[in-house]
């Protein structure tokens, strides 16, 4: 079964078209990413998903249901991390999550989760005591707490330290191997390109693009850059054929410094979004 399956949503507020037609499926199991510049309409169409907005059009299926009449069971199967900060300020981590865990019928250990967030040396303090990068932390443990069958992670690694996204990242991928379907919205390239099985790219309320990480944007077939240099200085060229291009640099004598680079995530990415020229 597919986890998530849109055709044609769109959400217009006045006369501002926020989403225009999206089409999307993700599967059961995967973890996908929603890239897109600012005011792309990720934010809309993950909270028409969650069955926090209404649609203006277009068919929504979240778990085989319709966010817009789904009941209390259906929700009790979604993990949402918003990019909002939790603010039960004077109640201690431990208090929050708990107080969390009553809300669904099959919830995991307080402890575990706390332990999995990297919150176990903070369980004691109060959420008003907390970095950003913490408090962030304790969102995501809200959001895995009722072992969610689907997990919404909106921009989850924002105010992160290099450590911590990278725990983030093994948290995600531990969750994934359980089986956790999970949608993602980043802005950061390379978490999308270290988690992400498929994604796609939304601007101005369309995707754009769609495929894994290695080829969303024809990334695996676009030309790669060589760059040498050997007794006539140094050289670049772009080629569709990079291994034609060693081999026959090869034959001509000693280079140095031999680099192929594929077009990076970024490169594809900003070309995508129009960024480039
Ligand atoms: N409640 C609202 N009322 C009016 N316009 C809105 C509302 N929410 C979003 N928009 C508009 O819809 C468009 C898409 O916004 P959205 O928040 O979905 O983008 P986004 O891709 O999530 O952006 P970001 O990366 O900045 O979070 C923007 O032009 C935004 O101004």
């Amino acid at each position: 079964m597919n986890a998530i399956e849109v055709h044609g949503l769109r959400k217009t507020y006045g006369a501002n078209t926020a989403v225009a037609g999206v089409d999307l499926v993700v599967r059961e199991g995967e973890v996908f990413a929603l890239l897109g510049p600012n005011g792309a309409g990720k934010t809309t169409t993950t909270e028409i998903l969650e069955g926090y907005r209404e649609r203006d059009g277009g068919e929504v299926r979240v778990l085989g249901q319709d966010p817009a009449t789904a009941g209390r069971h259906w929700r009790a199967e979604l993990g949402i991390v918003l990019q909002t900060a939790t603010d039960s300020a004077e109640l201690s981590v431990r208090e929050t999550v708990r107080q969390f865990a009553g809300y669904y019928p099959d919830p995991r250990g307080v402890d575990e989760v706390i332990e999995l967030c990297g919150l176990t040396a903070k369980a004691g303090a109060r959420i008003s005591s907390l970095s950003g990068g913490q408090r962030r932390r304790v969102d995501v443990a809200l959001g895995i707490i009722g072992r969610p069958r689907l997990l919404f992670l909106d921009e989850p690694t924002t105010g992160f330290d290099p450590e911590a996204r990278r725990q983030f990242w093994d948290l995600v991928r531990a969750l994934a191997r359980e089986g956790t379907t999970i949608l993602l919205t980043t802005h950061y390239l390379d978490e999308a390109e270290a988690l992400a099985d498929r994604l796609a790219v939304i601007a101005a309320g369309r995707i754009v693009a769609e495929g894994t990480p290695f080829t969303v944007g024809g990334r695996d077939t676009a030309p790669a850059t060589v760059t040498w240099t050997d007794v006539s200085g140094a050289h670049e060229v772009r080629t569709v054929d990079p291994v034609g291009a060693v081999t026959n640099l090869a034959r001509r004598g000693p280079v140095s410094g031999l680099q192929v680079r594929q077009p990076s995530l970024e490169d594809i990415y900003l070309d995508l979004i129009g960024a480039k020229a």
